[in-house]
Formats: C-alpha cells, sequence, structure tokens
C-alpha cells in the first residue's frame, strides 16, 4: 500500500474518532455482528459455495483451483453490504476501482521509488489521478442517492453521514470525509479477512485431521442447517484455528506507535515523535513465548485460549492492541468462521501439485503466488 494512502487512513481514521464515529462503527461492526451481519455474510459465502459446485461439476468431480480471488471477492462483497447496504453492487463496482488503484500505486512506489514522482504527470500518475477522481464522483453519487431515498438505511455510509450532519466542516471537507472513510473501511477490512481466509484454508489443505475435526464439529453442530450466531460462538475447533492461523501469518506484519512524549521503556530514553514499531510476526514465532514447536501448526495450542498458548499472551497481537485495536475484529471472525464452516461442510480439498509456499512479507504476509487446492464436493 502506497505510504501516501497509509497516512490518509490514518488521518481519516482519527476524523472517525473525533466525531464520535468509531465508537458507533465499533458498536455495530465488533458488538452487534451477528444480527443483520450473519445473514448479510451467508450470502456472500453462497456465491463461492455456488462457483467453486460448478467448477468442480464442469471439472467432471474434482477441480484444481486458486482461491484467492473468491476469498477477495467475498471480503469484498461482505463489506460493500455493510458500507453500502442496498446498493451494495455499485458499492463493490468502487471497492474494484479501489483495488486497481491499490495496485497501481503500489506498483509505482515499488518500480520507481524516486521522492516527489507522485506530483508529475506521468502515465501512471495520471491514471491514479483519473481512479481517485472517478472513485471520489462514484462514493458522491452514491451519497446523493441515500440522500434522495431519505436516509433509509442502517449501514455504514449512513453513520458516516449522520457523523457529519453536524459538524461545522465545509462542503468540500465533508465530501472528503465521507470519500476517505469509504475507502478507509474498505482498505482495513478487505485484504486482511481475504489473506487470512486463503492462509486457513492452505493450513487445513496441509492438516487433514484438523479439516476433518473441524467438519466433525460443524456437521455436529449445524446438522445440515445454516450456522447461527449460537453454533458460531460453540465452534471452538475451527476458532482454534483461526487462532493459529492468525498467529502464523498475522494479516499486520508490524504495529506502530508514536510516542506523544518523550518516555522511557525499559531503560530506554524514547523522544517524543520517535515511532516505535513491534514485529508481530517475529512474536508470534518466538519459541521462548509459544514453545519448541512455535514455527509449526498446532491449534491445539489454543484449547485454554490465549493465556494458555504463549507466556506472554500480551505477546498475540493479530488485531493489534490498546485503543486502535482493530475495530472489525469481531466481524472478521465471524466472517471467516461461516465461510471456512460451509467450505469444510460442502467440500473436501487438498494443496494443488500448482501450489508454491512461498509467503511474502507486504503489508500483510501474503502467499506471493496465491493458494491452489484440489477441490471435492462431499
Ligand atoms: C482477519 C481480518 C482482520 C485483521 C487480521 C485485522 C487486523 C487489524 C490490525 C492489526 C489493526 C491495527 C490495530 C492496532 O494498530 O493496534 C487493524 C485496525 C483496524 N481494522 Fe482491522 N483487521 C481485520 C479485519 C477488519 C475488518 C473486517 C474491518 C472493518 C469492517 C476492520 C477495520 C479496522 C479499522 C477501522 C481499524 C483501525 C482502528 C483504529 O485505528 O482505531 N478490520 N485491523
Amino acid at each position: 500500500m502506497d505510504i501516501s494512502m497509509v497516512l490518509k487512513m490514518f488521518i481519516s481514521i482519527a476524523l472517525l474518532a473525533a466525531f464520535g464515529l468509531l465508537a458507533r462503527l465499533y458498536k455495530a461492526l465488533v458488538m452487534e455482528p451477528e444480527r443483520g451481519m450473519i445473514s448479510l455474510i451467508l450470502e456472500s459465502t453462497d456465491i463461492v459455495l455456488d462457483s467453486w459446485k460448478s467448477k468442480i461439476e464442469s471439472e467432471g468431480g474434482i477441480a484444481d483451483i486458486s482461491i484467492d480471488e473468491y476469498m477477495g471477492s467475498f471480503s469484498g462483497d461482505v463489506i460493500s453490504r455493510a458500507c453500502f447496504g442496498s446498493s451494495y453492487i455499485k458499492g463493490k463496482e468502487i471497492f474494484v476501482k479501489l483495488k486497481t488503484l491499490n495496485e497501481v500505486i503500489s506498483h509505482k512506489i515499488l518500480s520507481i521509488g524516486v521522492p516527489a514522482i507522485s506530483c508529475f504527470p506521468t502515465k501512471s500518475n495520471r491514471e491514479v489521478w483519473a481512479l481517485e477522481k472517478e472513485i471520489h464522483a462514484l462514493i458522491l453519487k452514491l451519497v446523493q442517492e441515500r440522500k434522495e431515498s431519505g436516509y433509509d438505511q442502517h449501514d455504514l455510509l449512513q453513520m458516516i453521514l449522520e457523523g457529519v450532519k453536524n459538524s461545522n466542516l465545509s462542503r468540500y471537507e465533508i465530501d472528503q470525509f465521507i470519500v476517505d472513510n469509504c475507502k478507509s473501511v474498505y482498505l482495513a477490512a478487505n485484504e486482511a479477512t481475504a489473506v487470512v481466509a486463503s492462509w486457513c484454508l492452505m493450513l487445513l489443505a496441509s492438516n487433514p485431521e484438523w479439516q476433518t475435526r473441524v467438519r466433525a464439529e460443524v456437521l455436529q453442530l449445524c446438522g445440515g442447517r445454516t450456522p447461527d450466531a449460537d453454533m458460531l460462538l460453540k465452534m471452538k475447533q475451527l476458532s482454534m484455528v483461526l487462532q493459529e492461523t492468525l498467529r502464523l501469518y498475522p494479516s499486520a506484519v508490524a504495529l506502530s506507535r508514536e510516542a506523544m512524549k518523550d518516555i522511557k521503556i525499559g531503560g530506554i530514553d524514547v523522544p517524543k515523535g520517535v515511532n516505535l514499531w513491534t514485529m508481530v510476526v517475529t512474536m508470534h514465532t518466538d519459541p521462548e513465548l509459544w514453545g519448541p514447536d512455535a514455527l509449526s501448526f498446532n491449534p491445539e495450542r489454543f484449547v485454554n485460549g490465549t493465556a494458555g498458548a504463549c507466556k506472554l499472551p500480551i505477546s498475540y497481537l493479530p488485531f493489534g492492541f490498546g485503543p486502535r485495536l482493530c475495530a472489525g475484529q469481531h466481524l472478521a471472525m465471524v466472517e471467516l468462521k461461516i465461510l471456512i464452516a460451509l467450505i469444510v461442510s460442502n467440500f473436501s480439498f487438498t494443496l494443488s501439485p500448482n501450489y508454491v509456499h512461498s509467503p511474502t512479507m507486504e503489508v500483510a504476509i501474503k502467499p506471493k503466488h496465491g493458494v491452489n487446492l484440489l477441490i471435492k464436493k462431499l
């Protein structure tokens, strides 16, 4: 992700906090994801299941599927429904453009890396500017439609609009605020969830005994019915698998905090303004904290929660820590549980011979060549 995008994201998240919106966003995403969200997530999951079923049928009973695109469009689908309610198809189109924008910017930074180059009207800069303009216009068009329909929805866009209603920002600032926050939620939510889903399925494919355990649990709890909030809460084996996936492949490789004043930490003077980086992936795989099998996949370690798994539970930080903890962590867990539960209860899968294990560090740890699975219907 481009650093200016990361900065924008944090500035607009700071603004969200300033308008008290983060607390409401937190309530909607953290406290109440189960209510309306479960049916919304089920609809998004069905799209993945149906496409895999027809692919398997057309390929004679077993298909070699590159799953990453599916995971990306699943989490994009969920977050556009959560953000834009009934206008989610238009929201999805915006998010597709946002994804392209993100890719163009990341590619530019990696390939050129010349300071201030982003100000010159080069071909790729013009592409970025055109995309930004288009995304801005599309989001504001949705806002206009929302105003005309009388603000009748209970989604994130609605919360953002209500939050700025009585602000004393200028028209231009309000528009920018709305656009930046739609972008921020998408960037925070989409990739993190999709990448964890891909890693989790890769781990279940390479550890068939855990695939069987999770499937047995889901079938026993759901017995052919679609999962509800109560069943999801009881999916202990699946929770342990997800916790272990997030330990080995955390979406945020490192977390940073800026010292707001001069402080002393463990005898080291840290002057105001210095950024401190916590290497999450290093802590998550430290044998002193997790034992000699720290690098192995062993969900059993979480049988008694994080406290039982790790010497210092504060070292487990897949969703960050403190007041800036991930606002969508429970939504993400509900999303992942529904998706994985329905995949394991509809399909069995192994790693494809085309899979090449090559975790690569970007903002998140991603499978460089994607994840390919051999999938068949149960
Ligand atoms: C498995 C999926 C996800 C993972 C691993 C993840 C992880 C994280 C992490 C590590 C942070 C930084 C926390 C810190 O600095 O202490 C973060 C922040 C954030 N995440 Fe997530 N996230 C996920 C999904 C989501 C979803 C689905 C949403 C929203 C729908 C979301 C919204 C946010 C927001 C708004 C913040 C900024 C919070 C703030 O600065 O106050 N995340 N996330």
